[in-house]
């Protein structure tokens, strides 16, 4: 079967694969190899292939199968992808409250530049989707670079969950367009999703299997044969701490645990940018902290991450650039601190979704019933 081609875009890894320090815990330790020789080879591989499929990336242990005998899948078609330079988009700059005071913080400043630098990665352009008369998402812009930590806050309802939808090619935009790496997604989603890896909100898995084998299923379906698969899916167990679980139904897994496996699954096939709706909630803090810190070694070795999140210290802490929708606008975009300029991101966020609402007439509530 012919590789399918993918034009490799310049990232930060293509040039220079950057060496990355032992990392602090030992459970993330396999991943991080993982993506970092994935990615760098990937960067390195002229022939263009969309995922990674290193013979051996760790030593894994043949004689360790997942529990539950799993039917392996039929060979996938992938349409080959015509090699095509990427549209030159020119990004639209979206206009930023005046920032009159910068808070930075001195390693989040000194890698902003090389972010900004970047070739940008996905651009959506326009984006509008009604139901009926309800306007989720009104003509949004968003623009991300490669390489980026790129956080997407809002209120309830603001229209997170369905710009993300648009952009990963789930839900078909009323309008507007989306590119991923130069590719239309709506006019080539197939191969669009190709480069991506999705965490899409609610998702819903085949939870009947176990998560050995929806890892399987989620990578054999990405074209990984079947060490790969084995390998990545006993790196991802390991970083993820499902070791224990693996040989479980997902059906059985907690909230947190479900995130992870398909978290895991959006992974599993190195792919360059990953959408992630809602990572964290659910997650357990010390998941959340191994999960944030394969997330920033994904991004270092020329990843790109765009998620969602309510948890604002999350975003200032982790992500390089945020984006604050209200009212499926894009009210500010920018680095952290031109978006939250003197002020908390969380402050900045309260105030452009319309302040905090003083609690009144709910003296009911004080009067207990009992
Ligand atoms: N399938 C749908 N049919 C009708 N309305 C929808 C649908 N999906 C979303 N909406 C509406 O679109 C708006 C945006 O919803 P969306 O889920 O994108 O918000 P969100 O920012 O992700 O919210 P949250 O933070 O609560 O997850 C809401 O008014 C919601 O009711």
């Amino acid at each position: 079967m012919s590789e399918p081609a993918v034009r490799k875009p310049a990232v930060r890894a293509s040039t220079t694969p950057r060496k990355l320090t032992t990392p602090k815990s030992p459970d993330v330790a396999p991943l991080t190899r993982l993506a970092e020789q994935t990615l760098a080879e990937n960067a390195n591989d002229e022939t263009t292939r969309p995922y990674a499929t290193r013979d051996a990336l760790v030593a894994v242990d043949s004689e360790q199968p997942p529990a539950t005998p799993v039917t392996p899948l039929p060979e996938p078609t992938i349409e080959p992808v015509p090699q095509e330079t990427p549209k030159a988009t020119a990004p639209r700059t979206i206009s930023l409250p005046a920032v009159t005071a910068v808070n930075s913080k001195a390693a989040k400043s000194a890698k902003e530049p090389a972010v900004v630098e970047a070739p940008t990665v996905l651009v959506a352009r326009g984006l509008v989707k009604r139901f009926g008369h309800n306007v989720a998402v009104s003509d949004l812009d968003l623009t991300v670079r490669a390489g980026s930590f790129y956080g997407i806050v809002g209120p309830n309802g603001a229209g997170k969950t369905t710009t993300l939808s648009m952009i990963t090619g789930l839900l078909r935009p009323t309008a507007g367009n989306v590119t991923v790496h130069g590719i239309d997604v709506w006019a080539r989603p197939n191969e669009a999703k190709r480069v991506m890896g999705v965490l899409p909100d609610r998702l819903r898995l085949f939870d009947r299997l176990t998560g050995a084998q929806l890892l399987y299923y989620a990578g054999t379906l990405r074209g990984l044969d079947n060490d790969t698969v084995r390998s990545r899916s006993a790196d991802l167990a390991v970083a993820f701490g499902l070791e224990d679980a693996l040989n479980r139904l997902v059906a059985d897994y907690s909230a947190g645990m479900t995130k992870k496996i398909a978290l895991a699954c959006a992974m599993i096939h190195s792919p360059r940018v990953l959408v992630l709706d809602e990572p964290f909630e659910s997650v357990d803090p010390v998941s959340a902290v191994n999960v944030t810190e394969i997330l920033q070694k994904y991004v270092a070795a020329g990843g790109t991450v765009v998620l969602s999140s309510h948890g604002m210290d999350l975003i200032q802490r982790v992500c390089d650039h945020v984006a604050i929708i209200v009212q499926g606008r894009v009210l500010a975009a920018g680095t952290i601190d031109e978006v939250r300029g003197p002020k908390s991101l969380e402050d900045r966020f309260v105030e452009l979704a319309g302040g905090r609402k003083v609690a009144e007439g709910m003296e009911w509530l004080h009067n207990f019933s009992d």
